[in-house]
């Protein structure tokens, strides 16, 4: 990732406006001193009436009217900047979990993901909104400031140069120890978060297993680690502000004392200097006291931005598909030598080698472990095999334009997702359908019967905030997607729950249909998937061990037929 430096100074536009209202905020600073100093005088020593110096008091308004202005623009382009850099790190994050293969999308905490995606990129705000302005104001400013100084008073222009310096040499003491403690911070923030999140999820299994009271104080010990972490940066930014004010104190007290000496006793400099100078000095330390909160919220950031580089960091093997269009039709695909490891030492799918005929339906089984479930990733495309190639009607299938593998697959998973929403919208799921498409794809799902018996029919809510569906209805709206999307290929996670025989008959027939019309591969575990199937793929331990048809494999394969046999047990 680009240093938080460079992405400000990309922001060309914006940096230079800054460094103009810097310089304007500058010369306007001088110009109040001035009138203000030239008032006090021409009214008390002058002796001048009010109405002669009313015109300079007019002008002082609106020099200050303009600071103002200045400071206000100087924020907005501040916050300007942030929101973009912000949008642009939300987007990375949002591209490169959206891009995940599933293995690398199962990784790490949900809650954690979001913590990032939310709070570590809002963190980023306060070093564009806050730090990158005020370091151009507190380089140009005081600047300024100095040059006035020294054109009018050498000496009191020498205190500051030499007390100064502590300023910026303490802010980079602090500032190392504020981005680790920041670090720490979104640490455990996002420990909180994760833990908060996965507690919540799994509440039905902690209560089921008496384990609410157990997790509720493990929240509240990771809720209490973030407060600690919180309060320890906040210590850090009081004892910083005290020191940074305690060294502009001294320093304003010593050019104050120098200046009264040579004023009172010496009568070596008029009042009207004597006051100038005064009247700047306490600005020039504003400016990089202000600049010493800033950097402790900009170092905040810094911790934040070595967040998000390790989570934009994070290894992922995903598929990196072509340009190529997919044409309609009937589909072969080819498997030569695929393998498929999740991790260095973890489950291995070895050397699979097998080819699937256009409308065929295709059974994966195995033992509970064995890689079906794998393997249908492979071919469906969610894990990128490590190794081999898998064949779309002759074509590497990585040639192909990832949406148009998609847009003719569909894939019914043990678990669909229903997303908030009503039926119709869950079905249609993002395709322009007709009331009456959608309402026929139910049908040949066998779902259209139970959506008509609810009250608000296909406009009942369900998903999150919504109705509930069962198991076996969450697959039927999960099939009648798939019918309304008319796939080539049906890649189908047959439910390994017992369902009543009534769901199940439907689910069959509902395949049957498809069948019709697609490719049907299913990792298979009933008795009636299995003897259906025109071409069975047997797994053990991620090996294809054998292939053909049932009545083959029953014949030659001693271990099919172990599985088979217990398979007919397990039903009778
Ligand atoms: N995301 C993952 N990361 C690492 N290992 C995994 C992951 N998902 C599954 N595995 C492992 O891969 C192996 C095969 O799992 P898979 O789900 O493919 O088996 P399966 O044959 O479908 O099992 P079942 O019939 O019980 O669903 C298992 O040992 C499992 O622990």
């Amino acid at each position: 990732m680009k240093s938080l430096k460079k992405l400000a100074s990309e922001q060309k536009g914006r940096y230079y406006s800054l460094f103009v209202l810097a310089i304007m905020l500058g010369v306007l600073i001088v110009l109040q001193s001035y009138m203000i100093v030239t008032i006090v005088d021409d009214l008390f020593l002058a002796k001048q009436t009010f109405d002669q110096v009313f015109p300079m008091l007019l002008g002082l308004m609106v020099v200050l009217l303009a600071r103002v202005s200045l400071s206000y623009g100087n924020g907005k382009i501040g916050v300007a900047m942030a929101a973009n850099v912000k949008a642009v790190f939300r987007k990375r994050l949002l591209k490169s979990y959206a891009s995940q293969t599933l293995s690398a999308s199962y990784k790490g905490q949900l809650g954690q993901k979001v913590s990032v995606m939310m709070d570590a990129v809002d963190e980023l705000d306060s070093y564009f909104s806050k730090y990158v302005p005020q370091r151009i104001v507190s380089s140009v400013v005081p600047l300024i400031i100095l040059v006035v100084v020294f054109s009018q008073h050498l000496y009191s222009g020498l205190i500051i140069l030499v007390t100064a310096p502590f300023i910026p040499l303490f802010m980079a003491i602090v500032g190392g120890l504020t981005q680790r403690k920041s670090e720490a911070q979104l640490d455990s923030l996002s420990a909180f978060s994760g833990r908060f999140l996965d507690t919540l999820q799994g509440l039905v299994s902690l209560k089921l297993y008496g384990k609410s009271r157990h997790y509720k104080s493990v929240i509240e010990r990771s809720s209490l680690d973030f407060r600690d972490t919180t309060m320890a940066i906040l210590k850090v930014a009081f004892t910083s502000s005290l020191m940074l004010e305690f060294i502009s104190m001294l320093s304003i007290g010593l050019v104050a004392l120098e200046l009264s000496l040579r004023l009172v006793v010496f009568n070596e400099i008029s009042f009207f200097t004597a006051f100038f100078i005064l009247l700047l000095v306490p600005e020039f330390f504003t400016s990089l006291k202000d600049l010493g909160s800033a950097f402790h919220a900009g170092r905040s950031s810094m911790g934040a931005a070595v967040k998000i580089e390790d989570e934009l960091k994070k290894e992922d093997r995903s598929a990196s598909w072509g340009a190529n269009k997919m044409p309609d039709g009937p589909r072969t695909i080819e498997l030569k030598n695929v393998q498929f490891q999740y991790d260095a030492d973890g489950f291995m799918l070895k050397k699979i080698q097998a080819s699937i005929k256009p409308y065929s339906q295709v059974a994966i089984v195995g033992k509970s472990g064995s890689g079906k479930t794998t393997l249908l990733h492979v071919i469906a495309g969610l894990l990128p095999q490590t190794s081999g190639t898998i064949l779309v009607d002759g074509h590497d299938r990585f040639n192909y334009a990832e949406h148009e593998w998609f847009g003719h697959i569909s894939y019914i998973t043990q678990h669909p997702y229903i997303f908030a929403g009503t039926i119709e919208e869950n079905i249609a799921l993002g395709v322009q359908a007709t009331k009456d498409e959608i309402r026929k794809a139910a049908a040949k799902a066998g779902i259209d019967q139970m959506v008509q018996s609810l009250p608000n029919g296909y406009a009942t809510v369900i998903g999150e905030g919504g109705r509930g569906l069962s198991g076996g209805e969450k697959q039927r709206v999960a099939l009648a997607r798939a019918f309304l999307k008319h796939p080539s290929v049906v890649l189908f996670d047959e439910p390994s729950t017992g369902l009543d025989l009534f769901t199940e008959q439907r689910l069959h027939e509902s395949m049957k249909e498809l069948s019709k019309t697609s490719t049907i591969i299913t990792v298979a575990h009933r008795m009636q998937t299995i003897k259906d199937a025109d071409h069975i793929l047997f797994l053990e331990e991620g090996v294809l061990l054998a292939q053909g048809t049932h009545e083959y494999l029953k014949e030659s394969n001693p271990s099919y037929r172990e599985l088979f046999s217990a398979q007919r047990e397990e039903e009778k």
